[in-house]
């Protein structure tokens, strides 16, 4: 069988469909190299001394850990030198990161969460990277905050890099979702999922139930019924998974199918949420939609949502279009 590799892949994809301009390719080719060098920390674990607390806090008041700070600077450093971007925005950070002066610069913005589900790195449980990728107004050669608060619809490019029994890195240019492995001794990414779809029904769910009592009654109706099982209005038997890394729930999703929910909670009435919109909900709802899932807040796409913030909260509902219409059904009834 001949392999696609990722660099093959991506020249194709131009070629074929002209959506993918040589900067983005040149973009998304820097980032799974970082991706393959954050993979490497992660997998070393103890032997490279990577695991643990970092001793510091980020902007949202999370403690953070020594990777995602290997991460977060892992990724800044090789797109610095990249030449594609404006400016970079990250979890691990207040403010976006400019490029400085005396590096060439682009016409591209970069968020990520480095290190999604950090607090799984320490027990040897899947953690990931997510990123979005947003062009800057035109013109624009010193993006500010502003620049970066719009609506995941128009992202250009999303993925995600899942640190797993096997490591996979899965992309969207707005053609479909391609996943990649890799192939760890040749140090490349293999083009292993091609067109990646979510199964439109779905017997399983992913949610946090020690919030349970916390959710509003929306949330609380459509998780009652489907314990209900096959005895409840839903008629058939449900399975749950909680890995607590978006990462790893949301492959899981578009490798089998299910439903994802990070509900909006009365924990702490001033955030919508705990997922952060700018790079998880916007990266991920374009992923999920791109392999004919659906994304929604509860209320409405995603996708559609006006960022008022770098860091902004957002509740998710993701997964399979069936469940995930029922449950934002049952918000609006
Ligand atoms: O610990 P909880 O409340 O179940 O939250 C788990 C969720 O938090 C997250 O870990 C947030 O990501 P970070 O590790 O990047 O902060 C999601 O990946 C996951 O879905
Ligand atoms: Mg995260
Ligand atoms: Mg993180």
């Amino acid at each position: 069988m001949s392999r696609i590799s990722l660099s093959r892949f991506l020249i194709e994809e131009q070629r074929q469909h002209g959506a993918l301009p040589p900067d983005l390719r040149l973009l998304i080719e820097t980032v799974a190299r970082a991706c393959k060098a954050i993979a490497h920390s992660v997998n070393k674990g103890a032997l490279a001394g990577v695991l643990g607390e970092a001793g510091t806090g980020n902007v949202q008041g999370e403690a953070q850990k020594k990777l995602d700070v290997i991460a977060n600077d892992i990724l800044l450093e090789a797109n610095e030198w990249g030449g594609n971007l404006g400016a970079m925005a990250s979890e691990e950070m207040e403010l976006p990161h400019s490029i400085p002066d005396h590096m060439p610069r682009g016409r591209y913005l970069l968020m990520f969460d480095p290190l999604d589900g950090s607090s799984n790195i320490d027990v040897n449980i899947s953690v990931g990277t997510i990123f979005s990728v947003l062009e800057a107004p035109e013109g624009n050669t010193q993006p500010t905050e502003q620049d970066f608060l719009q609506p995941g619809s128009r992202q250009v490019a999303a993925g995600y890099a899942v640190y797993g029994p096997q490591n996979m890195l899965v992309l969207t240019f707005g053609q479909g979702v391609y996943g990649f492995t890799l192939d760890r001794e040749l140090g490349s990414w293999v083009l292993t999922n091609p067109r990646m779809q979510v199964p439109e029904t779905t017997k399983e769910f992913a949610i946090n139930m020690s919030n349970m009592r916390h959710w509003e009654p929306p949330v609380r109706r459509y998780i009652d019924e489907m314990l209900a099982g096959s005895e409840g209005p839903l008629g058939k038997d449900y399975n749950m998974r909680w890995v607590a890394s978006m990462v790893a729930e949301v492959h899981r999703i578009l490798v089998r199918g299910g439903v994802f929910m990070y509900p909006k909670d009365a924990r702490d009435p001033s955030k919508p949420g705990k997922l952060r919109l700018m790079y998880e909900g916007n990266p991920m709802a374009f992923i999920v939609e791109q392999a004919g899932g659906v994304a929604t807040n509860g209320h409405q796409r995603i996708l559609d949502i006006q960022p008022t913030g770098l860091h902004e909260r957002v509740a998710v509902f993701l997964g399979s279009r069936e469940e995930v219409e029922r449950v934002t059904g049952y918000h609006k009834a």
